[in-house]
């Protein structure tokens, strides 16, 4: 579905991604995850097309993303990003609406489906109460699931979230991963999400991937990298991970330097 090959990426004067290659398959939930700067963010751009590659290519099931136009790049590809700006003081329930454009045909406008997936969106995002509400009279976590019922009404198969859920509390945090949970499971979504909580990821990304220093320091089955000589080479922070027999996940506990580590 989502092919990255040899990509090079960055700014005017500053390369970031270095000969990056990533193959997700349809359906997959990917974590992205790295520290400060390694290049999570910038690889998410160069997934909606929104950086152009200095060398390298992507393909979206089969076609370089550059064949795509930006309408048929909305049409595949939603993102949800840790904070997006509203200009104007639109109400949440014409912010999810925006997210049915890309479907839309310019002189017919919204038709009875585009206000059943918008409801739908604000349905399983519980954001239904802040429909007539503007945007700009949100607080961060709400602006967020505001954000999410938007990409949700988009219809997209590849779902790309960068920090979606970082302004929520845990309730909300558990409540929007479980929904992308769902979303991967029943329709298939093919989900890459950008994180900073390692537990977090541990318990619903099957697979994770590590960035450090734009290029990809491991990737595989969630079981197989998240071990305490991937983190400490990563993060360069020492850490203890356990099995919890209960879920079947992994969760690290990450020791700091003066505590040292256990015996
Ligand atoms: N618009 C820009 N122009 C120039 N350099 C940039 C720009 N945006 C990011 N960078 C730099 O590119 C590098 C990678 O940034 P990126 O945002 O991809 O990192 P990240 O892994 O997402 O980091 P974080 O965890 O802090 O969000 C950093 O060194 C950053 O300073």
């Amino acid at each position: 579905m989502i092919r990255v090959s040899h990509l090079h990426c960055g700014y005017p004067g500053r390369p970031v991604l270095r000969d990056v290659n990533l193959h997700v398959e349809r359906g997959e939930f990917v974590g992205i995850l790295g520290p400060n700067g390694s290049g999570k963010t910038t690889l998410l751009l160069a997934l909606t097309g929104y950086l152009r590659p200095d060398s390298g290519t992507i393909t979206i099931d089969g076609r370089p993303l550059e064949e795509l136009s930006s309408r048929q790049r909305a049409q595949k590809t939603a993102v949800v990003l840790q904070d997006s700006q509203v200009r104007f003081p639109y109400s949440c329930a014409e912010v999810v609406a925006m997210g049915r454009y890309p479907h839309q045909d310019r002189w017919r406008g919204p038709t009875p489906r585009d206000a059943e997936v918008v409801q739908w969106a604000m349905e399983c995002t519980h954001t239904l109460e802040l429909a007539d509400r503007p945007i700009s009279a949100t607080s961060g976590g709400e602006r967020q699931r505001v954000m999410m019922a938007k990409a949700l009404a988009q219809e997209t198969p590849i779902l790309l979230l960068d920090e979606a859920t970082s302004a929520m509390d845990v309730h909300w945090r558990l409540k929007a991963f479980e929904l992308f949970q769902q979303l991967q499971r029943h329709q298939r979504k093919t989900i890459l999400a950008i994180l900073h909580d390692v537990n977090l990821a541990a318990v619903f990304c099957p697979r994770l991937v590590f960035l450090k220093d734009g290029i990809v320091a491991a990737d595989g089955p969630t079981r197989d990298v998240l071990t305490p000589a991937t983190l400490e080479r990563v993060y360069h922070s020492p850490a203890l991970v356990y099995d919890v027999p209960e879920n079947g996940t992994r969760q690290v506990f990450f020791v700091p330097e003066e505590q040292g580590t256990p015996s």
